[in-house]
């Protein structure tokens, strides 16, 4: 029982707030892009951080991934280079080698358990995403690429799949704040479709705090920000990891 409860702290730990590594600033964005493209090692045990770009990023998914990742940077006056305002969030696809939480998983669940938005084997088939904290401002932002495979009206986003992006940069931005926690609520206003293979950018802020629960804003746009699709508000309340072990 000890030994699952560290191995599952470790492992929200690992899902939501490793430290980032910050990409060198560069000239060129498709040069700088690529040197830190994720490229998948067959023989590393190192598992992939899906949050570098990689083949099927968009010119507008590049341009603002350089632009914040160049805010986790600065340059001090004697050229030195210091930690900026911004931290890129590294994303993997699994949080422990075996699934520990929930008392009814099997083995072979436990060993096949991965992360609901990157367990996609073709880059660009469905999210691809990349966060970044101000820890100062207390906010996220996210930029989504969505696929194909998330479609629902004709052409356009899935309203779950919004729903599961939201929760991720809001719950992920909660975890930062105060880890680990549980959605207890989302609410959710769509207001303008958001179509297929776009870019767009999902923000979000705190509200407030109050004892063991956090309360966080979130808002999806257009990337230049005159597009308003979506609007929501989420809850989310501290737990215990027993919590998990014990299914709540
Ligand atoms: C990279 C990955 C990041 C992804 C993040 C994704 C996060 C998720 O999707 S989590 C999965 C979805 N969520 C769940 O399955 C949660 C299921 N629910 C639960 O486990 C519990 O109900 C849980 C943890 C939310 C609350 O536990 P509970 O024992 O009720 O907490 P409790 O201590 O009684 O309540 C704490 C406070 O929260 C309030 N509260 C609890 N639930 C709610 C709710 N749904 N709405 C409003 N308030 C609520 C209580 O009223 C109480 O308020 P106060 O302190 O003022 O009296």
């Amino acid at each position: 029982m000890a030994r699952s409860l560290a191995r599952l702290v470790k492992g929200f730990q690992s899902i939501t707030a490793l430290p980032a590594v910050a990409a060198p600033a560069c000239a060129s964005l498709r040069s700088a892009s690529l040197r830190t493209m994720a490229v998948p090692l067959p023989f590393s045990s190192k598992p992939r951080d899906f949050s570098l770009p990689n083949v099927s990023w968009g010119p507008e998914m590049l341009r603002l991934y350089e632009f914040y990742n160049n805010l986790c940077e600065r340059e001090t006056e004697g050229a030195e280079k210091r930690r900026g305002p911004w931290q890129r969030l590294p994303s993997y696809n699994r949080s422990l080698k075996y699934a520990t939480g929930g008392v009814y998983l099997s083995k072979i669940i436990q060993s096949k358990a991965r992360l609901f938005t990157r367990n996609m084997r073709n880059p660009g088939a469905a999210f691809e995403y990349v966060l970044f904290v101000n820890k100062e401002e207390q906010r996220c932002v996210c930029i989504l690429q969505a696929g194909h495979l998330l479609e629902g009206p004709p052409g356009h986003v899935h309203g779950g799949a919004i729903a599961t992006m939201i929760d991720t940069v809001t719950g992920t931005h909660a975890s930062q704040l105060c880890e680990p926690v549980m959605t207890a609520n989302l609410n959710i206003n769509y207001r303008s479709p958001i179509p297929l293979g776009s870019t767009v950018l999902i923000e979000s802020t705190l509200d407030r705090k109050e004892g063991k629960k956090t309360y966080i804003s979130c808002k999806v746009t257009s990337t230049d920000g005159s597009k308003l699709h979506t609007e929501a508000t989420a809850l989310f309340v501290s737990i215990s990891i027993s919590h998990l072990l014990l299914g709540g």
